[in-house]
């Protein structure tokens, strides 16, 4: 009898990862295909080569024109069944996937059919991929906040299998202040709140995301490194942050890999995962995520382990099942790889 050999992957959970970011160029060409609707590039291969940006900005004007392909509740179920599939390999054993109403409405595509697409993945997901989720409704920064607490309430009044809000695209321009109110009507409908805070933008738009947003958990938050004080805050208070290294480097946040506050940030004792953000767009899923950071700072397989139990705490998971998800990662640390 042969003893399977250990899985050279930590078992981790996703908590950064935007489901219109996972769109591959070949399915994004199938579903133009299929809705009838034009892309600007030839092939998938083209549209895939285009996939240099100068910083977050062009990313999101690429990122925006590529989801026009996205119509139907069919073409939402697709692009999430993709992005479990591939998960699930990468290790993945729980996602919080997060989607952009706005981004959708804009172009007339109804919120159900949104939302049903979604969600109807996810119901299927554990049995299908093994991989459990959780659904997060985030906002975008660079639109007016009133528009934003309407879609918050149709989203709250369809009953929408939602876990809690979030706040993205551009940040530089746009600090989180205005979205207090948003905030607010969450945390009093029992919904859990993230944030984008720090990615492009200061140190001050995290400490404002914690301050004037409730906000229980930081979507890359890099910038924190430029603040002490705030350090020591997030690490007292084990604020999780869901770091993108692969990502900022493809946004010229930073300027290399190797120039990345990671490690910093965790030999501070802040609780950071690691995540992809928009895998396609960025050439990493996060099992690639784990294989650049680990080969950029040698990391050890304890600390690899460390930053896959961050994942796990800063879920929002109960603790019974965080718990026994720890226990995994253990398990995997003692395993010899
Ligand atoms: N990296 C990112 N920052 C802000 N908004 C986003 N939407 C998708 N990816 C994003
Ligand atoms: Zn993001």
């Amino acid at each position: 009898m042969t003893t399977p050999a250990p899985s050279t992957r930590p078992p981790r959970a996703e908590l950064h990862v935007h489901v219109e970011g996972t769109l591959e160029p070949d399915l994004a060409f199938e579903l133009a295909a299929r809705n009838g609707v034009g892309l600007p590039y030839p092939d998938p291969e083209s549209l895939r080569a285009a996939y240099e940006f100068e910083d977050l900005r062009s990313f999101l004007d690429l990122y925006s024109a590529a989801m026009s392909v996205l119509r139907n509740e069919a073409d939402f179920a697709d692009l999430t069944s993709a992005y479990l599939t591939r998960a699930a390999r990468a290790g993945v054993r729980h996602a919080e996937i997060s989607f952009d109403p706005q981004a959708h409405l804009v172009r007339g595509v109804p919120l159900e059919a949104v939302v049903d697409g979604i969600a109807g993945a996810l119901r299927r997901s554990e049995v299908e991929h093994g991989v459990t989720t959780l659904l997060i409704a985030a906002f975008h920064r660079d639109r007016d906040s009133a528009e934003a607490l309407d879609i918050l309430e149709r989203l709250l009044a369809m009953d929408a299998p939602i876990v809690g809000i979030g706040l993205d695209n551009a940040e530089i321009g746009y600090p989180p202040g205005p979205f207090r109110d948003v905030y607010a009507r969450a945390e009093e409908a029992g919904l859990r709140r993230t944030a984008h805070a720090g990615e492009e933008g200061p140190a001050q738009n995290v400490r404002d995301a914690l301050d004037l947003l409730h906000a229980e958990r930081i979507d890359h938050g890099i910038a924190v490194v430029q603040d002490p004080e705030l350090v020591a805050r997030v690490v007292a208070e084990q604020v999780p942050f869901t770091v993108c290294p692969v990502s900022n480097v493809r946004l010229r946040a930073v300027p290399a890999l190797a120039e990345h506050p990671l490690p910093a940030m965790i030999e501070a004792g802040m609780l950071v995962s690691i995540n992809s953000d928009d895998p396609p767009y960025f050439g990493a899923y996060v099992d690639d995520v784990d294989d650049a950071v680990t080969a950029a700072f040698g990391l050890t397989r304890d600390q690899r382990a460390a930053l896959a139990a961050a994942s796990f705490r800063g879920s929002f998971l109960p603790p019974d099942r965080v718990a026994a998800h720890l226990a995994d990662v253990e398990a995997w640390r003692l395993a010899d790889g």
